[in-house]
């Protein structure tokens, strides 16, 4: 018999399996329908006891239906021989016959942990794993690995070789794709390693430890669905064009519960994506913003009245600046939130302005009385309220624009080179909004100062009570309701049970608070590589921030090794940067060769665009995926402008933004413009680890390469 024949054979045989597990599929979905339809119908029935019943059966029997539907595609990519004779099917979803007995087993179940950790050095009880490729429900191609050849039965076929590497190769899309399928023994090791405490991933670039923290995320959801959707997961990425490029992972393994947020969209009502200079970065990230922010959080409002003048019966009380000053510092002690202690500093002014009516006036009312004529004066009021504004957060920041105020927050704090590097930064605020480090600053004086306290937001709530139990009007908005009850959480919601902490390298210290405030009660899995951060500060500060957000949970790291990204002939130009500033950093290996090595192109400036432009066609014309044109930061508007026109697959990114993605093929555009001091050799490295295939330098310079 010819291979392909074999093949064929054991292809077909695999397809029999497939189909059962669709056709039980089926009749699964109708099964949950109709108890979504049930359950609907207890409503009928109108006890207390049914209520609830119906809430939980028609939330329960909505989600397995969903389940249903989102991981049609590629449902059962596994087998599992054992030597015992027993044989098991690993999917995306656990999908048992009417019998009860599993026709497929969830990747996440301790039974199929062997499927992704079995070798032929310790095959785990496993004599042949078998992946299985597919196009919806049709098999299209086995890949077996033989790991215990002993114990294979004599008509045991093998067939197939490298499913890892055939995967490796597909064209890179728009998004990142779920790796369920080929997940290896170290990644599954840091998947599955316990909830509690915190898991942290280091390793090079391409190690897949973004694929990991997702595929972590789905895991955790699958153990203990209680606690992980219950308190929710959030996972924090580097920027917003991250952000997109991942979304798609956890629906793809059916979990959507998770909150996706970058460091830029951290805080509720902000989505950042300007990025300040890497000096600017590094003042704006250290731990000293905290008593800048404080100091200003405790200053006087610019512009405010600097004395009071009340014409009250015929006499004139006059607060003047030094009372006025006196009465806030006495009102805003050391640690007070501003926001919430504004009441305080009313009653200061009504106490000063009682005492000068007493010595002034012969006849007083009563005391409240005197308040309350006050309070009823539009002028007073006026006052008041220019005298001591609500805050936002917004609001004192742009403060520190003016170069008087920042001097005298920052004296003693920061140095005068500091100073000066802060210089402007903040003048762009009121047009542009903030920048991603800004978001950490308005986030601790949110902190610093409190909320002004905003009427309750009425929420749309598509449930009405009856009998004190909530009730919904139609069939359509309890389906709808159910879906989204797990997930309905305040805007501001801050009890995770798990936060994710993707590129964690580029994290700083003041955006390590700004995470902790949300994973207070949490446990972690924190993923970064230290040879990939942009961070140019102190380090050992950076560690100390890190910490304290960890708090004193129990640690445990899991090392990766292998690079599935890129070729190893991208890999070599990568490796070589970074060993010139880190001889000692551990580097993962490359599996993959492609035999292309990289170009690289050096011409004189006023031609620059059109070789940038041309590199890009020539990759276009080369890989089927996306083209990643990456920039120094600053050249990003004008470079978009050079491919304009270009088809949709080449996207232009800074080289801070590039962090995280993955393309076919990367055009780099004047990597000595990025590698202007260690932070931007880092961040080089960064750049020249993007890409699948292809890697072009186009610059001016070719001084960058070691
Ligand atoms: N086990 C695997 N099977 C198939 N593909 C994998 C596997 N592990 C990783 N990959 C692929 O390798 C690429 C890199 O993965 P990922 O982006 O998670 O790496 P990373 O360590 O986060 O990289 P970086 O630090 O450079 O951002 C992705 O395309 C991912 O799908």
């Amino acid at each position: 018999m010819t291979d392909a024949t074999v093949l064929q054979q054991e292809i077909a045989a695999e397809q029999q399996h497939v189909d059962r597990v669709y056709a039980r599929l089926v009749e699964l979905r109708r099964d949950a329908s109709r108890a979504e339809k049930e359950g609907y119908q207890l409503a009928g029935v109108g006890t207390f006891g049914a209520l609830v019943e119906r809430d939980a059966m028609v939330f329960h029997a909505a989600r397995r239906r969903h389940a249903l539907d989102t991981e049609y595609e590629g449902l059962v990519f596994g087998r599992l021989d054992l030597a015992t004779g027993a044989v098991h099917h690993v999917g995306r979803m656990g999908i048992r016959d009417e019998q009860s007995r599993p026709l497929v087993v969830d990747w996440r179940a301790p039974a199929a942990a062997a499927f992704y950790r079995a070798t032929a050095a310790e095959p785990l009880g496993v004599v042949r794993r078998r992946m299985i490729q597919s196009r919806r429900e049709r098999v299209t191609g086995i890949e077996d690995d033989l790991l215990d050849p002993e114990a294979a039965p004599p008509d045991m076929r093998v067939v197939g070789d490298g499913a890892l590497l055939a995967s490796l190769s597909r064209a890179t899309g728009r998004g990142m794709r779920d790796i369920v399928a080929t997940i290896q023994r170290e990644q599954d090791e840091a998947i599955r390693s316990p909830a509690a405490g915190v898991t942290v991933v280091t390793g090079g670039p391409g190690t897949g430890k973004t694929a990991v923290a997702l595929h972590r995320a789905a895991y955790l959801l699958y153990s203990d669905r209680n606690r992980f959707a219950g308190g929710g997961i959030l996972v924090v990425g580097p920027s917003g064009v991250f952000v997109d490029y991942i979304a798609t992972v956890l629906p793809s393994l059916g979990e959507d519960t998770a909150t996706l947020r970058s460091l830029g969209s951290i805080m509720v009502g902000y989505d950042a994506s300007r990025v300040d200079p890497t000096g600017v970065a590094a003042v704006k990230g250290s731990l000293k913003m905290r008593r800048v922010l404080e100091r200003a959080s405790h200053d006087a409002v610019p512009g405010a009245p600097t004395e009071l003048r009340l014409l009250y019966r015929g006499t004139l009380l006059r607060l003047d600046a030094a009372e006025l000053d006196r009465i806030r510092r006495r009102a805003l002690p050391k640690g007070a939130r501003r926001n919430e202690v504004r009441g305080t500093g009313f009653d200061g002014v009504f106490a000063a302005l009682w005492t000068q009516a007493r010595a002034h006036l012969r006849s007083l009312p009563e005391r409240a009385d005197f308040e309350a004529e006050l309070a009823d004066r539009q002028d007073f009021r006026e006052f008041l309220k220019a005298w001591w504004p609500r805050f936002t957060p917004m609001r004192v920041l742009r403060w520190l624009a003016d170069p008087d105020r920042l001097r005298a927050y920052g004296e003693g704090v920061l140095s005068h080179a500091e100073i000066r590097v802060l210089q402007g930064s903040f003048d762009a605020l009121a047009e542009q909004g903030p920048t991603i480090a800004d978001v950490a600053l308005l986030d601790e004086l949110d902190e610093l100062m409190g909320r002004p306290r905003q009427p309750q937001r009425r929420s749309k709530d598509p449930f009405h009570v009856r009998d004190g139990v909530r009730e919904v009007s139609t069939y359509a908005d309890r389906q709808a309701a159910a879906r989204a009850q797990q997930i309905r959480r305040d805007d501001d919601y801050r009890d995770y049970a798990h936060v994710v902490v993707d590129e964690s390298q580029d994290v700083s210290p003041m955006q390590w608070r700004m995470i902790g405030r949300r994973g207070q009660y949490a446990s972690w899995t924190i993923v970064g590589d230290p040879a990939q951060t942009a961070w140019a500060g102190d380090p050992a500060e950076l560690d100390r921030a890190r910490d304290r957000a960890l708090g004193s949970r129990a640690r445990r790291t899991y090392a990766l090794t292998t690079n599935y990204r890129n070729s190893s002939e991208i890999f070599a130009v990568a490796a070589s940067v970074i060993r010139a500033i880190m001889p000692d950093t551990p580097l993962p290996s490359a599996v993959r060769s492609t035999g292309v090595e990289p170009v690289d192109v050096v011409v004189d400036a006023p031609v620059l665009p059109a070789a940038v432009r041309e590199a890009a066609e020539k990759q276009l014309a080369e890989v089927a995926g996306t083209v990643g044109v990456i920039t120094p930061v600053p050249r990003h508007d004008d470079v978009a402008g050079w491919v304009a026109g270009l088809p949709e697959r080449v996207q232009v990114v800074t080289a801070l933004e590039a962090k995280g993605m993955e393309y076919d093929a990367v055009v780099l555009v004047e990597p000595g413009e990025i590698a202007v001091d260690r932070a931007g050799v880092r961040t080089l490295y960064v750049a020249l680890s993007r890409a699948t295939q292809r890697l072009t330098t186009v610059g001016t310079d070719r001084a960058w390469h070691p």
